[in-house]
């Protein structure tokens, strides 16, 4: 089974979403494999977002990701990296269909409430980096009512 990691980022946080986005994903029949509720250091920003160091905007998505306390979450489940940011939206608000969370709960893209991981390759990366203690064991005893 495929991993992914999902941020409920500061303005997230702070407009009360938590419940609503997690909601979407547990609905949907992913499972939850880690739930964490963090100050984010700017080490630890700089490290996630290492990537995008060289843009314009990567001082001020530092300052976003640490101006409050984030929900990480690791979920589980098949094709979850792509079918994840699909739940999500384009990364920009304004082109996010509705439906989508960030189409449906966000405007800009510098407050765009969500972080979903690209690839599955980028998702090992940040769940060891968001993660380092591992997972928690979670098979719900109903699987085959997910998956047949
Ligand atoms: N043009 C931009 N201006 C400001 N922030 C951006 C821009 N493009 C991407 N980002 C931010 O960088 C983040 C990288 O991945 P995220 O999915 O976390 O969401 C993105 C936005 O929060």
């Amino acid at each position: 089974m495929e991993r992914t990691y999902i941020m409920i980022k500061p303005d997230g946080v702070q407009r009360n979403l938590i419940a609503p986005i997690l909601e979407r994903f547990l609905a949907k029949g992913y499972i939850l494999r880690g739930l964490k509720f963090l100050t984010v250091s700017k080490s630890l920003a700089e490290t996630h977002y290492a990537d995008l160091s060289s843009k314009p905007f990567f001082g001020a998505l530092v300052e976003y990701i640490t101006s409050g306390p984030v929900v990480a979450i690791a979920l589980e489940g098949k094709d979850v990296v792509a079918q994840g940011r699909k739940i999500i939206g384009a990364t920009n608000p304004a082109a996010s269909a509705p439906g989508t969370i960030r189409g449906d709960f966000c405007i800009e893209v510098g407050r765009n409430v969500i972080h979903g991981s690209d690839s599955v390759e980028s998702a090992e990366r940040e769940l060891g980096l968001w993660f380092p203690e591992g997972l928690v064991d979670n098979t719900p005893v109903l699987l085959s009512q997910i998956y047949e």
